[in-house]
């Protein structure tokens, strides 16, 4: 962060003479007191005498104290060895070193505590002087020799208000020299393993499901492996993790620094989790984030998002890399399982959305275009137009995953190749529907996973011109979010989330109804020791935001009575009767042809009676000449003649009664119609009642046909999250929402007009040299860890 540390260091050879003081007066104290209370009138010069007396007689004992460690030194040390196998015993119980770390970091420990338990000896008379095993570290080994933590009047970071622990209030316990930093009050709502026993499992949690407990963000830092150029660079390690929740971090003074030579500083920080070096991405995915998903499935927001300097190792912990994926795919995985696992007791849609914040603009990661803007609405914080993509599995996420890091700014730094140089937010909103009895359950939590641009100061990038005001708007973006965090730990009530676009989406996270997570990248190299030493201020800055007490789901009860399954009902019966009219119009047509083709038959069987030739032209002509004869009374009456006549009868009667039938399947055609129109009115303004509900409700910005309905049910009867074939092939077109900003704003000409490079940029700038997995077919930039 740009603000810098109030450091507060210890000088490990000051140490000696801090312990002297502390030690002597300690000594000095009952005289002191007994003096005190002795007769004033007459005294004061023999008891100072006394007290001078005294004081020399400790000198001396402390000098024949010397002498016999450096005897017992030269002897082999027999009896020093045991007395310090004592202390070693007691620095252990102090330390309460939990992690059980490998046979290489029980060395350094041991080291680390011999340091300290050798300190009230050497320290006495020696002022200003390291203890002889202070030396300084090889480098080849990058062991560190812990120099004894300052003394409590150096501490500047102390606790500040009830129950906030800062990072280094150390305590003198039963080894004086040794103190060990508090650990942070775990988080009442516990997530750490715990939260599978506080919150109830999905399908439990009732409305108003209430917990009274008081939340705050846990804070985990995470060293990284020295890269291969900064050991080129003949860098040394200053961060040592002491144990699973405690880092150490290491200032050497400069061999030409000679007023501060071999005067080593340190800093002891403690956090809810450290991980070193070796800490696979599974582990700090269990530990930091897996009770978050738990969370979200269960209608509670999450958030978790990555800090450090540039280079520290915060894309690699989020998104990692094809065979070492992050949080994010982590997150994804693990989310599709539960909700798989889960399938049986309601129905679960995933929505996602990716975005970064670039120069503080905001841009949609999965389909790049024009900046979005920012509003706030009953959800909170939201970026208008932001593509929401349904996803139906892992596969999908990942294919998505890697267009919006193609799109994503990046560019090399003096400290990182691949440098992001914006923030990146992941959000992934999960919604549960259930029937309860009459009621709908809907749940819906929102886990968000961010990558932040690296905090480094200008130098660190070593860059002009775009690269400054990146710098300046990350910077102003982090300078923000450093305000808001010390405003937050304040309890001050304006809080200026609205200075950047970061802290403004990151408003919930901090401030709200949240379960947050902060992950602290740091680099094991003394070259970055600023950087590391400003991420651990601020991480412990961190430590002690109070988010709200999240102890309600978003969850919301509906009535079926006047609710969806109402409509879908009406909607079942009204598709029901229409297929009913439509049978009823089918059997009339086909009534009407039988009676047509009848008529027909009847009108051509005259033929086959002998009729004079003049009667058989057509059948409108043979009636009219039968007429016209019968009129005129020359119709002559024979048996022929006769049966013509019936004949001639029987076509009229037929031929009325096909008129008759057609007029009236033409009304009723248009009757029919006319309810089918009316219906289908009927029918659209239903499903656009139940869209704008929707839309209310959820967001789900999805149009609702019949189709999707019976999908919908269908997928709903088979309890389980189907996913239709298509959507694997190409899930982005069918559920894009946004066309607007899609308007020429893809262009890679405009991307380049904005001075902005993403990876795809890179990817077809420098195929050669770019090893990165986010261009590839993987996640996150791979560069090699020697
Ligand atoms: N825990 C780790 N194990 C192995 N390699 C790591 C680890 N952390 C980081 N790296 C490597 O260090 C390099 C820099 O890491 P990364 O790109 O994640 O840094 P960053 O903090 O995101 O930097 P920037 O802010 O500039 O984007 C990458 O090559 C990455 O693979």
């Amino acid at each position: 962060m740009p603000v810098a540390t109030r450091s507060r260091v210890t000088a490990a050879g000051g140490c000696g003479g801090d312990g002297a003081q502390a030690w002597g007066s300690a000594s000095a104290a009952p005289a002191l007191r007994h003096d005190a209370r002795a007769p004033r009138e007459g005294a004061t010069i023999h008891n100072h005498h006394r007290l001078k007396e005294k004081l020399h007689a400790l000198t001396l004992l402390h000098e024949q104290h010397k002498q016999q460690l450096a005897a017992s030194e030269a002897r082999g040390a027999a009896a020093r060895q045991h007395r310090r196998s004592i202390r070693l015993l007691n620095a252990a119980e102090i330390v309460n070193d939990e992690n059980a770390e490998g046979e290489e970091g029980g060395e350094v420990a041991m080291l680390h505590h011999n340091a300290f338990a050798l300190v009230p000896e050497t320290a006495v008379l020696r002022e200003n002087m390291a203890p002889p095993q202070a030396r300084a570290p090889s480098k080849d080994s990058h062991v560190v020799l812990f120099a004894p933590p300052a003394e409590p009047q150096e501490k500047e970071n102390v606790v500040g208000r009830a129950g906030n622990i800062m990072s280094c209030p150390i305590k003198k316990a039963v080894f004086p020299a040794l103190r060990v930093p508090r650990a942070p009050p775990s988080r009442k709502l516990s997530l750490g393993g715990t939260v599978g026993c506080k919150l109830k499992a999905a399908g439990e949690v009732g409305v108003g499901t209430a917990e009274v407990a008081e939340n705050r963000i846990l804070v985990f830092v995470r060293l990284r492996p020295m890269s291969k150029k900064e050991e080129e660079a003949g860098s040394t390690s200053c961060v040592k993790i002491v144990n699973k929740k405690e880092v150490y971090l290491t200032e050497y003074a400069s061999e030409n620094d000679y007023l501060r030579l071999k005067r080593v500083r340190g800093r002891h920080f403690c956090f809810d989790s450290a991980f070193p070096d070796s800490t696979t991405q599974a582990e700090v995915y269990s530990t930091s984030t897996a009770d978050l998903v738990e969370g979200v499935l269960q209608g509670r927001n999450g958030t978790v998002f990555c800090y450090g300097a540039t280079g520290a190792g915060k894309t690699y912990t989020m998104l990692g890399t094809m065979e070492n994926p992050g949080i994010m795919v982590l997150a994804i995985k693990d989310l599709f399982s539960k909700v798989r696992q889960r399938s049986h007791d309601g129905n679960h849609s995933i929505q996602l959305s990716y975005l970064e914040i670039y120069n503080e603009t905001v841009r949609d990661l999965l389909s790049p275009g024009r900046p979005l803007h920012l509003r706030e609405d009953k959800q909170g914080i939201v970026a208008a137009g932001l593509t929401q993509y349904r996803a139906y599995s892992t596969d999908e996420v990942m294919k998505l995953l890697q267009r919006g890091n193609k799109n994503r700014t990046t560019e090399p730094t003096r400290v990182n190749e691949t440098s992001s140089r914006s923030h990146a937010i992941l959000q992934v909103v999960v919604e549960y529907r259930s029937m309860d009895g009459v009621n709908i359950v809907t749940r819906v939590g929102k886990l968000s996973l961010i990558d932040l641009a690296g905090s480094e100061r200008a130098m660190a990038t070593e860059q002009r011109t775009q690269r400054s005001i990146e710098g300046a708007n990350i910077n102003r973006s982090l300078l923000t979010l450093s305000s808001c965090i010390n405003a937050l730990v304040e309890g001050k009530k304006h809080i200026p989330y609205r200075n950047s676009k970061l802290t403004q989406l990151l408003k919930d996270s901090l401030g709200g109804s949240c379960n947050t997570v902060m992950v602290a990248n740091i680099s094991p190299s003394n070259l970055s020791y600023g950087e590391t030493q400003n991420t651990l201020h601020w991480a412990d800055r961190a430590k002690e935001i109070k988010t709200k007490a999240f102890t309600t789901a978003n969850e919301e009860v509906l009535n079926v009575a006047y609710s969806e399954t109402d409509q879908a009902k009406l909607l079942l019966e009204l598709q029901k009767e229409n297929s009913v009219l439509r049978e009823q119009l089918a059997k009339l047509q086909q009534k009407l042809l039988t009676v047509q083709a009848q008529t027909l038959a009847s009108n051509t069987s005259p033929k086959q009676f002998p009729v004079p030739s003049s009667h058989v032209s057509t059948p409108c002509s043979t009636q009219r000449k039968v007429k016209r004869s019968i009129l005129a009374g020359n119709c002559l009456n024979t048996p022929d003649s006769k049966r013509l006549a019936a004949d001639n009868t029987k076509v009229g009667e037929l031929q009325r009664k096909v008129r008759t039938l057609e007029a009236e399947i033409e009304k009723m055609k248009k009757e029919h119609l006319l309810q089918l129109k009316q219906k289908d009115e009927f029918i659209r303004e239903l499903i656009n009642r139940k869209a704008s509900n929707n839309h209310e409700e959820t967001c789900d910005r999805r149009v609702v046909t019949r189709a999707s309905l019976r999908k919908a049910q269908s997928n709903a009867s088979a309890g389980e999250l189907k996913s239709p074939s298509h959507r694997f092939t190409s899930p982005a077109p069918a559920a894009k929402k946004r066309t607007f900003w899609d308007i020429g704003g893809n262009s890679p000409s405009i991307l380049a007009a904005n001075g902005r490079k993403t990876r795809s940029h890179v990817a077809t700038e420098t195929p050669k040299k770019v090893s990165s997995m986010l261009l590839q077919p993987g996640f996150a930039r791979q560069r090699a860890i020697h």
